[in-house]
């Protein structure tokens, strides 16, 4: 069966993940850029080599991975690499994806993106000196982006099981243009920026008991960054998640 993984189902969970990417954003928008943070020369652990953030992500992704996190293949963790073996009982996870799953994982290049074009563009300059708030506020917003992105492989598999017929010649000439014209729905991206835009406006405006706060407008993200943040990069990198999965999906 289809373990109620539909196409309005899978659709259903890209619209909630918008909630929590953008309650991240405006999470991580509470702090400047605090760029010590980043700086591998900066706030240095003993032991440890590298930035205050890839500390914080690298031991909260171990806890994280003792606790089962990673068993449900949603998750892909950002330092795959020593990440210890779940301690935990594992829940029985519906094995809807192909095997070839496991293998498509582009959190490096999420990574990088985030921190050197990303960042820059949603919070203000400066120095509170909250680093291990701002790498831990990091962490659960790329977290979050890196699920919305890899769900593109459920959104794949789907779409692969709706009409096998159409994907499988694609598939076999390696037809990535092909695939990704197969997958696309433009109407539907466009329903995304609209909404995404929309929901920035209403979770990032000032509540006010008495009355509205519409003289002096100022949102906690910009809400025309966060349609362009869907529009340049989560859409795309999730479409490009759909199409190397697919490219797996007769192994
Ligand atoms: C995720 C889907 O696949 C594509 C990617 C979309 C997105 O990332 O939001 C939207 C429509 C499609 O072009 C989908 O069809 O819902």
């Amino acid at each position: 069966g289809n373990d109620g993984f539909t196409l309005d189902s899978v659709r259903d969970a890209l619209v909630r993940e918008e909630d929590t990417i953008i309650f991240g954003l405006i999470e991580r928008a509470k702090f400047p850029i605090n760029s010590h943070t980043y700086d591998e020369n900066c706030n240095k652990v003993p032991g440890f080599s590298g930035s205050l953030v890839e500390f914080v992500a690298k031991n909260t992704e171990a806890v994280q991975a003792k606790a089962g996190r990673y068993q449900n293949p949603e998750e892909n963790p950002f330092f795959p690499e020593n990440l210890p073996p779940s301690l935990v009982t594992s829940y029985p996870f519906p094995q809807f994806l192909h095997a070839g799953a496991a293998s498509v994982n582009i959190n490096k290049s999420i990574w990088k993106l985030y921190f050197h074009e990303l960042l820059p563009l949603f919070v203000a300059s400066g120095d509170d000196g909250n680093y291990a708030q701002t790498a831990a506020s990091d962490l659960s917003l790329l977290q979050a982006i890196s699920r919305r992105i890899h769900y593109g492989k459920f959104v794949a598999e789907v779409k692969f099981r709706q009409s096998p017929k159409d994907y499988e010649p694609l598939i076999r000439a390696k037809d990535k243009e092909g695939l990704m014209k197969l997958l696309t729905f433009e109407k539907v991206e466009e329903m995304v920026r609209k909404r995404v835009e929309k929901k920035a406006k209403v979770f990032g405006q000032n509540v006010m008991l008495d009355h509205v706060d519409d003289r002096n407008k100022k949102y906690k993200v910009d809400p025309s960054f966060v349609s362009s943040l869907y529009k340049k990069w989560l859409i795309p990198l999730t479409k490009d998640v759909e199409v190397d999965y697919l490219l797996r999906r007769l192994d």
